[in-house]
């Protein structure tokens, strides 16, 4: 039977919640086709605030990666956004020219933040707080400058305030109300947020209107229209959204603020749908995941014809994000003459609770410094309850009935809700915790979805698996490696060591995998244990990498990839840059550039190509896409610099070429400075070296990325041959002790220096055994892996045949 084509167009939260929902009732029933503007797969974008806040890296808010796609059998293009669509002929044309037909199309575009057209607003420097790239700029920023001014003080704005504090920048939050988030907070709550964060050192101006921003090409401050003035190195506006519904308008659906939808998420045109912060719905545009989610399991009633009451518009409830701040809104939470409030406030303890009251029912609340009634007042709007009967300590228990220590989950009732985001009740998490026999958070996450986007409901989910499994019961849980099996790694990696297991079929059928084939997560992870455990025999399982290491070559947001071939310690020379320019010349590689590793990436390359531009280069690959040893970069040193205690060229390029091609749980980068002025940014690498008089130190665990962190000096050595061995040391230790995906700077702080260094420096036995099992990792490298292509046909057929760039990416 052929399947109805079913194009979406926005890979964005709605959207793709809206086709899990789809496969969940009816995973056969469509072709489908995800076009999205941003060149990543789907992600928690409300977790960006706590990326910014330190508390994640980008990897982790990942919702569905691209073997997702794949395994669902959708056809995803990343980096393209849909630029037309044919209404007539149903299709759609994407940027990059693809044409899709379709039977059904979902809208899912989301918003666009608003910016304020203030004149200056569009110098360097100037930003929103959306999406992954506004979230790098901001740490990037930080590195290099100080003082940072967010234009709005609601939500959003004071998450990315407390993000730019974490990031240690002097943080100005310029508002223009006299009180904070106004659109959710009364005048006494709003006080004590702003008490709470100015204590955090937010600094706060209020009522105040900015006129213009100024500086030359980068942003130097903020003019104020009483005459003020601010200095600013950053500006992040968060003073709201606005619906992205330019092509909708282009396509001639009805517009009004958002694109009108009726109850079942249709448009004006026939077969096709909006979900998400772009569609209308009664004249509301939602801006929070909740009614977008509960928008996404109608329309996915709807067109899997499903019987469904349609979507009746949603109550707007919100959390704020910033750790140390307990803060809950929702409904109607200002007074009004036809409305009643009962009111706690508690100047000593901090705590200002308010409940309003029309026609004898709760309509709305604001709760400050105690958030623990909120599931039961927000059962109570949700269910219209008549509370005329009800004693005012029932609807709002004062602080010492409250404090009998129980969580607040035990009195609930099976049908309150416990994840608001993800409408997911206390009855069905129990259901799944005692039916699918879950033991941690993650797995109540996995199976309901209950934690899966803002997270704020965890503390619940984690009381109420104690309350249905007993506290030890989930005091023994621990992390598994994925939902495939309840194992952990380090369980997953020492069962491979002590049954000698070979491959990871083998793996998955004695450790009882649940699912046949695995997942993107553990099959990756398996085949490094395998590996690790049998170097000379294992042979690499290159259907377990991710893609960029299945083609050796980093995928771009275009499709297409990139190509940086070694260049040792960043010395090259005429031959090579020779080389480098007839082949880009030869394949008309539209960028090269000099990256950060001291080396050059020809960026644009198409992948029937590659095999081929790496045979006329005829160097080897710089493993720029691996989790392996990446580039080891160095400083002048002591045969060029006046300041030069050491050779630092020639000791990188002995490291490089020591320990390259060498599998490790994560990337690793490596540098050598000559000298402490470490012009090649020791400081900041997972191993880094930097010469004194008369000796290296060496430092561990540097980390110049999303997570930033400075390398701890763990050693002062002598001699190269010496300072080889403890490296050699070293890393063996960190890609047997350390987790796969897990970088040095995490692991470093999981296990504690004083412990690597007690293993490495002090126990004399240990470190021998681990150099000898470094010397037999390195006999057992492959080969280069583009040369290896280069002379397999096969391969070049089976990887990078044109066909293959219709594979999902
Ligand atoms: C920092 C931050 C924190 C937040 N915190 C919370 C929170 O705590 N709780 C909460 O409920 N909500 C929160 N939100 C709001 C929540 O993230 C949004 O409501 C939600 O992401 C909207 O989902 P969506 O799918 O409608 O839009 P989006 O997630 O924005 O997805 C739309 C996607 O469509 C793409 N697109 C647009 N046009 C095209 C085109 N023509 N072709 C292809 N693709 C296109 C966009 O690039 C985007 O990737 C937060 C938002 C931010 C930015
Ligand atoms: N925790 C959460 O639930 C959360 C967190 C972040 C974002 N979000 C969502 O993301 C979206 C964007 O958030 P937002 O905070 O930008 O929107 P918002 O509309 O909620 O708040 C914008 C704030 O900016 C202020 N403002 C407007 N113009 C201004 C000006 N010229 N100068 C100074 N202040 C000005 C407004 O008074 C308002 O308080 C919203 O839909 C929000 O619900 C939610
Ligand atoms: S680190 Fe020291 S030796 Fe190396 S280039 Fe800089 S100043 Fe010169
Ligand atoms: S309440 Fe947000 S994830 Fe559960």
């Amino acid at each position: 039977m052929t399947k109805e084509k079913l194009v979406l167009i926005g890979n964005g939260m709605a959207g793709i919640r809206t086709i899990e929902e789809i496969l969940k009732r009816d995973p056969d029933r469509f072709e489908i086709t995800v076009f999205g503007k941003e060149s990543h797969p789907n992600y928690n974008r409300i977790a960006l605030s706590s990326v910014l806040q330190g508390d994640s890296s980008v990897e982790d808010i990942i919702l569905n990666d691209y073997d997702w796609y794949e395994n669902n059998g959708i056809k995803l293009y990343t980096g393209d956004p849909v630029v037309k669509v044919d209404k007539r002929r149903k299709k759609i044309h994407s940027k990059n020219g693809i044409v899709c037909e379709y039977d059904h199309l979902i809208f899912a575009t989301g918003s666009n933040p608003f910016m304020l057209p203030l004149p200056g607003a569009d110098k360097e420097g100037v930003i929103a707080f959306r999406d992954i790239k506004d979230c790098e700029t901001m740490i990037e920023t930080s590195k290099h400058y100080k003082k940072a001014a967010v234009i709005g003080g609601g939500l959003l704005g004071l998450e990315a305030a407390r993000g730019l504090l974490n990031l240690n920048m002097e943080t100005e939050v310029i508002h223009i109300f006299d009180y904070l988030m106004e659109r959710q907070l009364d005048a006494p709550a709003s006080d004590m947020l702003r008490r709470d964060l100015e204590e955090q050192g937010m600094r706060f101006h209020m009522s105040k209107q900015t006129e213009m921003i100024k500086g030359k090409d980068r942003v130097e401050g903020l003019k104020f229209k009483d005459g003020s003035f601010l200095e600013a190195d950053l500006v992040v506006m968060a003073v709201g959204i606005k619906p992205n519904i330019e092509l909708a308008s282009d396509t001639g659906l009805k517009t009004e603020r958002a694109i009108v939808v009726n109850d079942y998420m249709e448009t004006s045109a026939k077969d096709i749908y909006a979900v998400g912060e772009c569609a209308e719905h009664n004249g509301i545009a939602y801006g929070l995941v909740a009614p977008l989610y509960e928008q996404g399991k109608v329309l996915a009633d709807h067109l899997c014809s499903k019987e469904t009451e349609g979507y009746h518009g949603s109550l707007m409830y919100t959390k704020l994000k910033v750790s140390g701040v307990d803060l809950f809104s929702a409904g109607q939470f200002q007074d009004e003459e036809d409305t009643r409030a009962i009111r706690v406030h508690d100047e000593f303890e901090g705590i200002y609770k308010k409940v309003v009251v029309k026609d004898n029912k709760v309509v709305g609340s604001v709760l400050y410094g105690d958030t623990s009634d909120s599931p039961r007042l927000l059962d109570m709007m949700k269910k219209g309850q008549d509370i005329s009967d009800m004693n005012k300590a029932v609807i709002l228990p004062s602080e010492d009935e409250n404090s009998s220590g129980e969580s607040p989950v035990i009195s609930m009732e099976d049908d309150e809700q416990i994840c608001d985001c993800n409408g997911v009740c206390k009855g069905e998490i129990v259901e799944a915790i005692n039916n699918d026999g879950l033991s941690t958070v993650a797995d109540v996450t996995k199976h309901t979805n209950a934690g899966r986007s803002c997270g704020g409901c965890k503390p619940l989910v984690s009381d109420l698996l104690s309350a249905t499994l007993g506290d030890e019961a989930v005091s023994n849980q621990k992390e598994p490696m994925c939902g495939c099996t309840d194992l952990s790694h380090d369980e997953v990696s020492e069962a491979i060591k002590e049954k000698q297991l070979s491959f990871t079929r083998e793996v998955m059928n004695v450790l009882g995998w649940e699912s046949e084939e695995g997942c993107s997560k553990c099959r990756p992870a398996i085949n490094y244990y395998l590996g690790l455990n049998k170097p000379e025999e294992y042979e690499d399982d290159h259907t377990s990498r991710f893609i960029n290491e299945r083609v050796h070559a980093n995928i771009q947001n275009d499709g297409t990839y990139s190509v940086v071939p070694r260049m040792y310690g960043g010395v090259t020379d005429p031959d090579q840059l020779r080389k480098i320019a007839d082949t880009a010349d030869k394949y008309e590689v539209p960028m090269l550039k000099v990256t950060g590793g001291q080396r050059i990436d020809m960026l644009g390359v198409n992948k029937e190509d590659l095999p081929s531009i790496w045979k006329d280069l005829g160097m080897n690959s710089g493993y720029a896409y691996a989790k392996s040893i990446r580039t080891v970069k160095t400083c002048v040193g002591e045969d060029f610099c006046r300041f030069g205690t050491q050779d630092s060229i020639g000791m990188g390029i002995q490291i490089e070429k020591k320990f390259e091609r060498l599998n490790t749980p994560h990337k690793v980068k490596m540098a050598v400075s000559a000298c402490p002025r470490n012009c090649a940014e020791s400081g900041i690498k997972d191993i880094g070296i930097v010469g004194v008089e008369g000796a290296w130190e060496m430092y561990v665990g540097g980390n110049g990325g999303v997570d930033l962190r400075g390398g701890d000096l763990f050693c002062k050595i002598e001699t190269g041959e010496e300072l080889l061995d403890t490296m050699s040391a070293f890393l063996q230790y960190y890609r047997e002790d350390a987790r796969y995906l897990e970088r040095t700077s995490h692991w470093v702080e999981r296990v504690g220096l004083d412990h690597i260094r007690s293993v490495i420096l002090e126990d004399e036995e240990k470190r021998k055994q681990l150099i000898e099992n470094m010397e037999r990792a390195l006999r057992a490298r492959p080969k280069d892996p583009w040369a290896e292509v280069t002379e397999n046909e096969a391969k070049q057929k089976e990887l990078y045949e044109k066909k293959q760039l219709e594979v999902i990416q």
